[in-house]
């Protein structure tokens, strides 16, 4: 078994599937990830995306992706890199005994592109059929015109071959804002996390993957800082970082854990478990206690 494969496997968890939140509801268990440069960046200037990974972890990553039945990413990352989220690094040879992942798509108001990879992947046969969880019908302005938007937004992703998963927002019930150029319906607010994943294992996801982007990022960290009671384990599991030896300088996209005005505020607690070299690139994983 090769080394990516044999690190994997010592730090993610087995698939129990008897993972449940805070109240009582079975959720899949959850890895974060992605690559970041030495000074703690994920993308370039204005968001360019960049290959920080080399070959080694990069393999590692679709290996990753291999034994998760789901990856997540936001849409700012979906709408900036276009990412397929398949395993076709994994050699050929050793393809036909992995699955690949279920792409999820966090796109509260339907925005993802009926052109993207990942639907183009999935008509040729080289992705599962695409996920997108948008903001359920009580988040949106009700109007007649934010109706009609709405169904005819999921109308168009539904004919592309998307599934359309509707769920709760935080924060934004009821509030709209009015986006002249893309959208009639909008609201102040994200997806509910909790939501998500409940949702998720409901559709007999058992694992997810969630890879980013910034937004996501601290989305997630911020979940697994959240108080529980003891029994609860925390919403992320296992974080997995590769780390470039690279400076990618101010300007690049870094993500942000916690919020101002407490030391601790929003930090999630984290323990290490192990480090590897993958390459030049130093890969970091770690559990949330
Ligand atoms: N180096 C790496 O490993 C990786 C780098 N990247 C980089 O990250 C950048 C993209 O990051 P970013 O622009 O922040 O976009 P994200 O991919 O993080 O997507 C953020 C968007 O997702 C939607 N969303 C819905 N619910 C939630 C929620 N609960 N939490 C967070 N987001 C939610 C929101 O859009 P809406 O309100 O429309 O629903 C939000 O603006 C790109 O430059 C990309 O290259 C991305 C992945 C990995
Ligand atoms: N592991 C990792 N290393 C990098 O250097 C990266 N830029 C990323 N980015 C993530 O992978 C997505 C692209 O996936 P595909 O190659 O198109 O399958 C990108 O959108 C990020 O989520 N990851």
């Amino acid at each position: 078994m090769s080394s990516a494969r044999q690190f994997l496997l010592s730090v993610l968890p087995s698939q129990t599937g008897d993972k449940t939140d805070e109240d009582g509801a079975r959720v899949p268990s959850v890895t974060l990830t992605f690559a970041q440069s030495l000074d703690g960046k994920i993308a370039g200037v204005a968001g360019r995306q960049l290959i920080l990974s080399g070959s080694e972890s990069m393999l590692m990553t679709h290996w990753m992706r291999s034994m998760h039945d789901a990856i997540l990413v936001g849409i700012g990352t979906t709408l900036n890199d276009d990412p397929q989220l398949n395993v076709r690094l994994i050699p050929e040879t050793l393809r036909q005994d992995v699955r690949p992942p279920r792409p999820v798509v966090l796109d509260a108001y339907m925005r993802l592109p009926t052109n993207c990879k990942l639907l183009k992947n999935y008509s040729d046969g080289k992705g599962q059929q695409p996920w997108v969880f948008c903001a359920s019908q009580e988040c949106s302005p009700d109007s007649e015109s934010a109706h009609a938007e709405r169904i005819a937004r999921r109308s168009t992703l539904e004919t592309a071959g998307v599934v359309v998963h509707e769920i709760p927002c935080i924060n934004g019930t009821g509030v709209c804002l009015f986006q002249k150029l893309f959208l009639i319906f909008r609201y102040i607010g994200f997806l509910s996390i909790p939501h998500l994943l409940r949702k998720l294992y409901e559709q007999d996801i058992r694992s997810v993957m969630v890879e980013g982007g910034a937004t996501v990022i601290k989305s997630f960290l911020n979940q697994a800082s959240q108080p529980r009671n003891t029994e609860t384990p925390p919403v992320v599991d296992t974080l997995i970082v590769t780390v470039a030896p690279t400076l990618v300088g101010d300007d690049g996209v870094g993500y942000k854990v916690g919020f101002p005005g407490g030391e601790l505020n929003g930090i999630p607690k984290f323990t290490h478990v192990r480090t590897e070299l993958m390459g030049k690139d130093t890969v970091i994983a770690g559990k949330f206690i």
